[in-house]
C-alpha cells in the first residue's frame, strides 16, 4: 500500500522567450485506492503535474515521495527500477504496439520484468478478463474500438500489479459514452486492488468518479469546487 506525496513541486521551462512556470509549489497527497482527478483546462500543467508524480520528468523544485522514498531525488537507475515495482501508466493515445494482438501488448511489461512464460500466460489472461476483453485477446489494435484499445492500455497497466496509476487525459480521444465506461472501469479497479490513482481530464462529465478532484490553473493546484 503505497501513498504518492508532492511536496512544493514546481516545474519551469526555460524558453527562448523567457521561462513558463508551468507548475507552482504544488502540494498533494494520493491515499492508496484513492482515485484523484486533475481538472484544468489545455495548458494548466496538467501533464507536467502528471510527468513529475510519475518520475518522467525531474522537478526544478520540490519533492515528489513515494511512501518515505523521494522518487524525484534518485538517480536515474534507482528510479527506473522504483517507477518499475511500483508504477503504471495509462495514455490518452492507448501507446499500444500496432503489430501485436492485444494479449501481446498486456505481455510487454512482463516480458520487460523477465516473468517466465507460464506465470505470464496466466497474468495476461487475468488482466484481460478484469476489463472485459478476453474474446478480444487475439485481435489487433486497429481490429478494436477506441475503448477497447483503451482497456487494453488499462490491463497492460495493472498486468504488473502496480501501487500507483498514473493516466494522463484516457479518455481525450474517447466518444463521452466511452468516456464513461472507461472512468467507471478505472475507479472500480483501482479501488478494488488499493492502487493511487491520478487521473487528469478536462471533460466535467467524468469528475463524477473521483473520490477528490483538484483543479490547476495556470500551473496553479487548488481544491476543485465539484459543483462549477
Ligand atoms: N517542454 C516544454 N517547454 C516549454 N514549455 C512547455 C513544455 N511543456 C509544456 N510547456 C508549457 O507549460 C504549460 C503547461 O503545459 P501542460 O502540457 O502541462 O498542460 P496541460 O494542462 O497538460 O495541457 P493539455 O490539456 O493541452 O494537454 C503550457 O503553457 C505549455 O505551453
Amino acid at each position: 500500500m503505497t501513498t504518492l506525496t508532492a511536496r512544493g513541486l514546481s516545474r519551469t521551462y526555460p524558453t527562448g522567450s523567457g521561462d513558463v512556470h508551468a507548475l507552482v509549489e504544488a502540494d498533494l497527497e494520493v491515499h492508496d485506492g484513492e482515485l484523484v482527478v486533475v481538472r484544468g483546462p489545455s495548458g494548466s500543467g496538467k501533464t507536467t503535474l502528471l510527468n513529475l508524480l510519475g518520475g518522467l520528468d525531474r522537478p526544478s523544485s520540490g519533492a515528489v515521495f513515494l511512501d518515505e522514498t523521494e522518487l524525484s531525488a534518485l538517480a536515474e537507475k534507482e528510479a527506473l527500477e522504483l517507477r518499475q515495482a511500483t508504477l503504471a501508466f495509462v495514455f490518452q493515445s492507448f501507446g499500444l504496439v500496432p503489430v501485436l494482438s492485444a494479449a501481446e501488448n498486456v505481455e510487454v511489461p512482463l516480458r520487460l520484468r523477465r516473468i517466465a512464460g507460464g506465470e505470464r500466460e496466466e497474468r495476461v489472461a487475468a488482466a484481460l478478463a478484469a476489463v472485459g476483453l478476453t474474446p478480444h485477446a487475439n485481435q489487433r489494435p486497429y481490429e478494436l474500438s477506441g475503448g477497447q484499445q483503451q482497456r487494453v492500455g488499462i490491463a497492460r497497466a495493472l498486468v504488473t500489479d502496480p501501487q500507483v496509476l498514473i493516466a494522463d487525459e484516457p479518455t481525450g480521444q474517447l466518444d463521452s459514452a466511452t468516456a464513461a465506461t472507461i472512468m467507471d472501469l478505472l475507479a472500480e479497479l483501482t479501488s478494488e486492488r488499493g492502487i493511487a490513482a491520478v487521473v487528469s481530464t478536462h471533460d466535467p462529465l467524468l469528475i463524477g468518479r473521483a473520490d477528490r478532484v483538484v483543479q490547476l490553473h495556470d500551473g496553479h493546484l487548488t481544491a476543485a469546487n465539484v459543483e462549477s
